[in-house]
């Protein structure tokens, strides 16, 4: 099998006195959709934060594209923030600029572009996120919940990334905007090649768009794989995850298909 986009091994990570992960492993590979599901607090969206060299371990090694992150010089550390892209939950759009100047932001940032090439290529992306040319003017707080998500979508798609990563993307989205928005996932993977990382609660998600889950708790990787098998994880945190009836119901839709 090919080397995986990430490799993490022994992974420890504290904050404050809380240790979230302890000796956490997992292997995610390249051109694939994993979700990170478990518990709220299990450390979903830290982990997420510790691969994408947002939050740094206190052990353990984490491996992206087969480089080390824990010991990379600046420019090699810079060069993968530009093969990655970070779509956080609620946003994180800067509220006082317009979203195409959102989506301008890490090309300006990172590229020696001239000017026209920048707005080009942002417009580009706004169209590639599903939002229409009029949204480009708008500012953040004129947005709707999905449009939000969309344009912090198409900012973290700026810089062209190999990676994604999306904290919680269907949050607080109705259900036929959380469907469209799974389908953009999808769609935006197969088009570009990315390496997707998710995390999120979405039972439809987890059940009809992820490749592969990664199930934290008690600070590591309790089990992997699709949703289908870990409804036979011997876990008991997984089966009880997996055997909700939210759970339950997107499963059986899922089959029906
Ligand atoms: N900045 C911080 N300072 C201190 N503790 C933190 C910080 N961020 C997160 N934590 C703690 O780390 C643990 C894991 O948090 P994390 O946000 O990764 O959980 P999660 O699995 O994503 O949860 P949820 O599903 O509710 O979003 C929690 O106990 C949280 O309180």
């Amino acid at each position: 099998m090919a080397d995986p986009a990430i490799r993490i091994r022994n992974l420890v990570t504290r904050l404050g006195d809380r240790t979230v992960h302890n000796e956490l492993n997992l292997d995610i590979q390249a051109g694939c959709l994993t979700a990170i599901a478990g518990s709220s607090g299990s450390g979903k969206t830290v982990l997420l934060r510790a691969m994408a060299l947002l939050l740094q371990p206190v052990a353990g090694t984490i491996e992206l594209f087969g480089q080390a992150t824990t010991t990379l010089s600046r420019s090699a550390e810079r060069g993968l923030r530009g093969r990655m892209g970070v779509m956080f939950q609620r946003g994180a759009l800067f509220t006082g600029m317009t979203v195409l100047d959102n989506v301008a932001f890490p090309l300006r940032e990172h590229t020696a572009l001239p000017r026209s090439a920048v707005y080009e290529i942002a417009r580009l992306k706004l169209r590639l996120a599903g939002l229409a040319p009029e949204a480009a003017t708008l500012y953040p707080s004129e947005l709707s919940g999905g449009m939000t998500k969309r344009a912090a979508l198409a900012r973290s798609l700026a810089l062209d990334p190999d990676l994604l990563f999306l904290d919680e993307p269907t949050a607080g989205l109705d259900p036929v905007g959380a469907t469209a928005f799974d389908k953009l996932i999808v769609h935006l993977r197969n088009l570009l090649g990315l390496t997707v990382i998710l995390v999120t609660h979405d039972p439809v998600s987890l059940w009809e768009i992820a490749d592969e889950i990664a199930f934290i708790g008690a600070g590591r990787v309790l089990a992997s794989g699709p949703a289908q098998a870990l409804t036979q994880s011997l876990e008991p945190a997984v089966r009880c995850y997996f055997g909700g009836a939210r759970m339950q119901r997107a499963g059986a839709s899922w089959d029906q298909k």
